[in-house]
């Protein structure tokens, strides 16, 4: 039985100034600073990679993200297999488990070679432990250490997910977030039969496309006749239907995945997002798919629309926690706490984005959230509190292939659901009718 590696005191040293950098030790330098503002300090990745990044471009910029992308998707399993190796577990915040954590993410997952990333790990341990870290990649690389095939989650997320999902589906999720996910793009009209050879269609205006292709690169991307979003994101606005020239609010908008699915369905949008830079792309994202709506930079928590529209979508913000598989970064930040706090202010947006809704009319509510507090039970409290509305039961027709409303006729995707075709995003979505005047 190999013996456990020692942390040895003497072996901890700062570099001595004046000695060059290894090659490549920048974007691993940039993706040790965004796992610390991610797991320590609760950054969402995109915040995090201003500050982390700077100065790094193009292949670096991605080489930064795809290290810390896989150390956060892989890393229970990989501090499971630095744990088995020291004689006692290193504590959780120092540094010398986060620069494992990216070196052997490095090593066991994107098969970077191994003199690479022992040369460029232990310059950033910078006066800790660099025996302990050398000794244990050495190791990683001697006994050919193997990741299990499935990535683990992490236990809280896990404990949360079981207590609401049962365990069958916290094997989805892990399953699921084990392989990067299929690209799904929505268009603005049906495509011709013979247009996507290679892609499926599992709902009208959609088709799914293999990982591992460039977007910008796709055939029309720029003719703007498509754009990328989770077909599990496209539900709510499917449940609006063609807007035949009615008037709709689009609140929480940006960057517009559901704005351009209203506009080309024919609805008059409003489209609202409380952030400018977000709202930059919505913009643009109009412009290249020649798709219409007027933009508002508003706070729904203050603004108020002139006019009651026919129908009112709100894209809450929320946790996240459904997405995660395509932003690792979600699961190890979330904590009960930030999903309590969404859970209030979507109750808040929820009530005044029902005000707006014409009698008769129709609200959709939507999370991107694996939690019930975001998503059925902020429903069941909404319904509670505001009499005359009810649930407008989701048709499956009105869907996608193998996804059917739950029993109260709201929509919930969870992972493992439709895996074989790719699997899709963790979603909540309800289709609320306002009373009649
Ligand atoms: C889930 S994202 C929206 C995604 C968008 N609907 C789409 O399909 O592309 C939530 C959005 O809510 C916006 N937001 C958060 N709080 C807001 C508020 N109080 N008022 C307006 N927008 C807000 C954020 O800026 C963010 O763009």
């Amino acid at each position: 039985m190999p013996r456990p590696v020692m942390a040895d005191r003497r072996s901890s040293r700062r570099r001595p100034r004046g000695e060059a950098d290894p090659p490549g030790l920048a974007p691993r330098r940039a993706a040790l600073r965004l796992l610390d503002a991610i797991v320590r300090r609760g950054d969402p990745l995109d915040v995090a990679m201003h500050a982390a990044a700077q100065g790094l471009v193009g292949a670096d910029r991605a080489f930064a993200v795809a290290i810390a992308s896989e150390a956060l998707r892989w890393m229970t399993d990989i501090d499971a297999l630095v744990d088995g190796a020291t004689a006692q577990p290193l504590p959780d915040d120092v540094k010398s488990r986060a620069v494992l954590r990216i070196a052997l993410a490095q090593l066991l997952v994107l098969k970077s070679p191994g003199h690479a990333v022992v040369a460029t790990a232990l310059p950033l341990v910078d006066g800790g432990p660099r025996r302990l870290v050398h000794a244990i990649l050495s190791r990683a690389q001697k006994e050919k250490w193997e990741l299990p095939a499935r990535a683990s989650l992490p236990p809280a997320a896990a404990e949360r997910w079981t207590a609401q999902w049962g365990a069958t589906m916290i094997e989805a999720a892990a399953e699921s977030w084990s392989v990067p996910p299929p690209i799904d793009l929505s268009f603005a009209a049906e495509p011709a039969p013979d247009e996507w050879p290679d892609a499926v269609a599992l709902a009208p205006r959609h088709r799914r496309l293999p990982r591992g292709q460039a977007v910008e690169a796709m055939p029309g991307f720029a003719e703007g006749g498509w754009w990328v979003q989770d077909l599990a994101a496209s539900l709510p606005a499917r449940l609006l239907g063609a807007g035949a020239g009615r008037t709709i609010l689009d609140l929480c908008a940006a960057p517009g995945g559901k704005t351009m699915q209203l506009a080309a369905a024919n609805w008059a949008v409003t489209a609202v997002d409380s952030s400018a830079r977000r709202l930059e792309r919505l913009r643009a994202n109009l412009t290249r798919t020649g798709l219409a709506a007027t933009i508002v930079q508003g706070d729904i928590r203050t603004w108020e629309p002139d006019a009651a529209a026919d129908a009112v979508l709100l894209d809450a913000p929320c946790s996240a926690t459904g997405i995660f598989r395509r932003h690792p970064d979600v699961i190890h930040r979330i904590e009960p706490r930030q999903i309590e706090e969404m859970a209030t202010l979507q109750a808040g947006l929820l009530a005044r984005a029902a005000k707006w809704v014409k009698p008769g009319g129709t609200l959709v509510y939507a999370t991107c959230s694996l939690e019930r507090a975001e998503g059925e039970d902020q429903v069941a409290a909404f319904l509670d509190a505001h009499r005359g509305w009810a649930i407008d039961a989701a048709r499956p027709d009105e869907l996608a292939t193998g996804i059917t409303p739950d029993i109260n006729g709201c929509v919930r995707t969870l992972p493992g659901q439709i895996a074989d075709a790719g699997g899709l995003d963790g979603f909540f979505i309800a289709r609320l009718r306002a009373p009649d005047a």
